[in-house]
């Protein structure tokens, strides 16, 4: 069994396949494919993101798919970057570029005041029925310094208290236990499970 996952970034991908592996279904994503546009993000909330991409490339390929839009949410920068995070320094999306935007932005807010959070809204799309989505968190706070070389994006500024340790420091099976991508995806199963379709817990 297949799920195409409606999204061009590697790092989603990489821990999809992880998070799907255990139930025995293969992820495909839009990188697997040629002659995908972007889907313009211009909602206002990562759900309305998360909607729109499931349900564009839905509508395109005619088959269910799930999308996924996330962002970090830091509270010092009243909720910036938000929906906005792959662009933030730019629309060339680049990590490095982002991260020291953030970085530049809190310098000289104290740890505190540094409080932050992951979000990741997944919408599922299918031909000719209701689209469902679902929101999952992670509490953290924003580092002065990057740390650890796992994940992708934000991951190396990303401090986890309870852990004590970056996102990025973590392996890949350890952030799929506690993501906001994570929690969306446990409530995605929620509705599957309703349903009595497509996957079951374990
Ligand atoms: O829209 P698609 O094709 O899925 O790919 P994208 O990279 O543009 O994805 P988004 O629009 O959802 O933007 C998400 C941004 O938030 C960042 N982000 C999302 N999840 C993250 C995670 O688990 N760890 C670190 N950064 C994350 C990511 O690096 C992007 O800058
Ligand atoms: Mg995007």
């Amino acid at each position: 069994m297949q799920i195409l996952i409606a999204t061009k970034n590697k790092g989603k991908v990489s821990e999809f396949q992880s998070m799907f592996n255990q139930y025995g279904i293969e992820v495909i994503s839009l990188l697997d494919m040629e002659n995908i546009p972007d889907v313009e993000e211009t909602g206002d909330t990562f759900e309305e993101n998360a909607i729109l991409k499931a349900e564009t490339i839905c509508n395109k390929l005619n088959i269910p798919v799930i999308s996924d839009d996330s962002g970090l949410e830091i509270d010092a920068l009243d909720g910036r970057p938000g929906v906005y995070s792959a662009r933030y320094a730019g629309s060339h999306k680049n990590d490095e570029d982002n991260m020291n935007k953030v970085l530049n932005e809190l310098e000289g807010i104290p740890n505190q005041k540094r409080t932050a959070r992951f979000i990741c809204a997944l919408a599922f799309a299918r031909p000719g029925k209701d689209t469902f989505v679902v929101k999952g968190l992670c509490e953290g706070e924003i580092l002065h310094d990057r740390r650890g070389t796992e994940g992708f994006g934000y991951d190396p500024i990303f401090f986890l208290p309870k852990l004590n340790r970056s996102m990025a420091e973590l392996t890949k099976e350890e952030k799929n236990k506690i993501s906001h991508r994570a929690n969306a995806l446990i409530k995605l199963q929620d509705f599957f499970n309703e349903e009595d379709m497509l996957w079951q817990k374990p």
